[in-house]
This record gives C-alpha cells, structure tokens and sequence, in this order.
C-alpha cells in the first residue's frame, strides 16, 4: 500500500556508463533545495534514449517511490523532453519529475531575492519547461497551440510578457550601487558554492541593528547625524538580502548571491547572468567555501568558484577565502584546507558561521582589502570643524585628532570618495 506522499520527499536516480554510479552531488543538491532523500536508484550502463533508465530500473525506480511515498524523483542527468515525458510515465501517477536543470533551476528560485531576480528564474523555468510541455501534449492540445487558454499558447504568451517586462525594468542594482558609491559605502559580496554557509555569514556578519529595529525601536531625535540617515535612505532601495555591516571598523553593505552549482549548461547561467555579476561590483568578494568537503571536493570547488568570479570580472586581489563550517574539522584538517585555499587566493581565514568563530579575523582581513586613502586636514577650530571630525570619526579610522591653538589637525584613513569629500568641506574652511 502507498503510503501519504511528502511534499519534500525525494527519490533519486542516477545513471553513468562506468561504475560506480556518483550520488553525493546530486543527493546534496537536493537536500541544498530542502528535499529529503528517501532513496537513490542507480544504474550503470548505456542511456536509454526513451526513458533515460532501462526498463527494470524504470520499475525499481516507480517501487521506490511507491514505498518511501516520494512526491518527486530527481535524475542525475539532462533529460530530452521525451525522456522526461518517457519516464514519467513510469513513475506513479502525480509523481514529479526533475532533471539536474531543474533541480538547479528550483534551487535558483529559492535564492531568488529581488523581483528582477525572481523574473529571471521564472522566465528561464518556462523557457525550461516549454519543449517538455510540447512533448507531453497530446495532437488536440497542440492543434489548439494558438488558441488562448491552451498550455503551449499560455507560456509562450507568458515568456513574451516576462521577456518585455525584464527588458522595461530599471536594474535596481545599478542605481542602488551608484547611490552606494555616492555616499562612500563599500561593497562586499558574499559568494560561493551553494550550501557553504553564505546566507548564515551574512546574518553573523550584520550589525545587530537590522532596518527593522531602527525603525520600530527608539528613534533617535532630529539631531541624529547625516551619515544614520544616509544609510536610512540608501536601506529604502535595498533588497532583503544586502546588510549593513562594520568591515575594518568601515560601514558596509554585504550582499548575499545566489549559490553556484557544479556543471550548469551555459544558457542557465546566461539566464542569471545579471544576478551573479553582483560580485564584479564589489570592492571586496568574501568567498565561502565549505571546508568539510573532503580535501579533493573542497580544492575543485574553489577553483570552479574562483574561475566563476574571474568570469564575472572579479580582480583575485579583492577575494577574500572564508572556509567556513570548521566547527566540523579536527583541526589538522582544518589547516589542511586554509593550505589549499591560501594557494589559491590570496587570503584564507578558517570560520564556523554558525559558532561565530573566526569572524574578527574575517573582517580585518576583509577591512584591509577595501580601498583606502589616508588624508591629514588641518583647519581653525570652528563649528563646521567640528562637524568634520565627526564625520570623519563615523566614517573612516581617525588615527589622530591634534589642537593647536585655534587650529585643528585630523589624520584618518577611509573610503576615498569619503576623503575626498571630507577634504573638500575641510578646503573650504580653511580659506
Ligand atoms: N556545522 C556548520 N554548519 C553550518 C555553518 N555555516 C552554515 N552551516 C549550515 O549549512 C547549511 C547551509 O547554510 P546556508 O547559510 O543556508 O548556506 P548558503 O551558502 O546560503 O546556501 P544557498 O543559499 O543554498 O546557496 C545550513 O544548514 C547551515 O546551518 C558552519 O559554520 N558550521
Ligand atoms: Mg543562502
């Protein structure tokens, strides 16, 4: 007897010429989508053009999901559309079916944080989906292909609609990064491969002080200072997944991308080609590498991830290695990985974001990578000085503050648009 099927229940099934059959990465990108694996079906031998796996295997496979009441299988593999149409039919009625592409697509569509984001995932799903839907419908649907309200015409009506919306929106990432440089923030992007602890980074990293709680908590009076509201306003445009965080004793704006997935085909990456140049962007790319791979699966990782970031235009320079999930690793293991990672980038820092630890470290090697100019302004001592120095105390490393007589001295290091303007407003008082 069946038994009730789980929303997030999973059966595998993969295939390879040679044995063994390889599950790991397709089991864990599974669960990086939330889907318990319930049991994996291999095979290993020849494709089988029709229905991916041979026959017997096909009704393992339908047993399997039967047994464990899977609502999904997930082969490992790019499945035709009349593969996907072909061992559908095998499985039990209502059984979903993912290919790899899929699967990544759904993980994409979890990560998916701005609405152009959540645009593009939707439109490359449909683009996806299209060929199989074609391929499952029957001579009747298809005859009805221009007809309104039959599923070939919808979405492709749909995929016009989402292709001339994407085309009509503003990115609100470049207003929002040429804001950014206006008020002298910096930018730090958090990449990496899906699952390393990106989003748990993130949330260790912010300042406790969320948007929401400066605005619901106590209010500060109208005399707080320019650089709160600043920050307040740029926090309007902000997507959920960008915080405001203290790198090197410098504010920051840290934003969290979209994991990357192993072997994507290029018209999947393409789709999300704006969502992950998010990281060419950024002053400083923390990339977070999950250091209880085994030593081979963290080396490959690291050097696809840093290809990716070559790709998108990332200076190696500004990278930053967080090998992160340490908490796990004894900790000969642990400077085995931070040797692999410092031959690759130029710095490695060992973390666990979900104790905390390593965080210090992270962030003064992060500091160090960010722009920095060094100014010494000296003016009379006057009210409006006093305003620079205040800004200059929120917003750079004040090194020295000297009076001398009426005069008054500021050595500090910062953000070079916030030197500059620091020296402009220090210019103009010094006549
Ligand atoms: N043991 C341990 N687990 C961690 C650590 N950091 C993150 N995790 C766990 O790893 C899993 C993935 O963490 P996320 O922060 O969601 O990873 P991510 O990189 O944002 O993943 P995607 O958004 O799917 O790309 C979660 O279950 C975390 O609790 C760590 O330092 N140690
Ligand atoms: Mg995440």
């Amino acid at each position: 007897m069946q038994e009730t099927r789980t929303e997030s229940t999973a059966v595998i099934a993969a295939r390879s010429t040679d044995p063994p059959v390889e599950t790991t990465e397709i089991e864990d990108l599974a669960a990086a989508r939330g889907y318990d694996v319930a049991a994996t079906v291999t095979q290993a031998g020849p494709e089988d053009p029709g229905t991916y796996l041979g026959r017997g295997k096909c009704e393992k496979l339908a047993a399997a999901v039967a047994e464990t009441g899977a609502s999904l299988v997930v082969a490992d593999g790019d499945l035709t559309p009349s593969q996907h149409h072909g061992l559908r039919a095998e499985l039990p009625d209502g059984t979903e079916l993912f290919d790899r592409y899929r699967l990544v697509l759904a993980i994409f569509e979890r990560g998916a944080g701005t609405r152009r984001a959540r645009l593009q995932v939707e439109l490359a799903r449909l683009r996806y989906e299209l060929p199989r839907i074609v391929e499952s419908a029957d001579e009747g649907m298809l005859n009805k292909r221009t007809e309104k309200g039959s599923p070939v015409y919808d979405v492709r009506d749909r995929i016009d609609r989402l292709e001339a919306k994407l085309d009509s929106l503003p990115d609100p990432a470049e207003e929002f990064r040429r804001r950014r440089r206006e008020e002298g923030f910096d930018l730090v992007t958090i990449a990496g491969y899906t699952n390393a602890g990106k989003s748990t980074l993130l949330h260790r990293l912010a300042d406790d002080l969320s948007v929401d709680e400066a605005t619901d908590g106590e209010r500060e009076g109208p005399n707080k200072d320019a650089t709160a509201s600043a920050a307040d306003r740029l926090f309007e445009t902000l997507e959920t997944t960008t915080r405001r965080a203290t790198v090197g004793g410098r504010p920051v704006l840290a934003t969290d991308t979209v994991g990357f997935v192993s072997d994507l085909p290029h018209w999947l990456v393409s789709s999300f080609s704006e969502t992950l140049s998010e990281a060419a962007a950024a002053d400083a790319v923390v990339l977070v590498a999950d250091a209880s791979d085994p030593p081979e699966v963290f080396r490959e990782k690291l050097e696809i991830s840093l290809e990716l970031l070559a790709d998108q235009g990332v200076d190696r320079e500004d990278v930053v290695t967080a090998c992160n999930k340490t908490d796990l690793l004894p900790a000969g293991e642990r400077e085995r990985r931070l040797a692999i990672a410092a031959e690759r980038a130029p710095e490695a820092v060992a973390t666990s974001a979900r104790e905390g630890t390593g965080l210090d470290r992270l962030r003064s090697v992060v500091g160090d990578r960010l722009p920095t100019e060094e100014a010494r302004l000296g003016m009379p001592n006057c009210d409006e000085a006093m305003s620079i120095v205040s800004q200059a105390y929120d917003r750079t490393t004040v090194e020295n503050v000297a009076y001398d007589g009426d005069r008054v001295t500021v050595v500090c290091r910062g953000p070079p648009t916030v030197i500059e303007r620091l020296r402009a407003r220090a210019d103009a008082i010094d006549g």
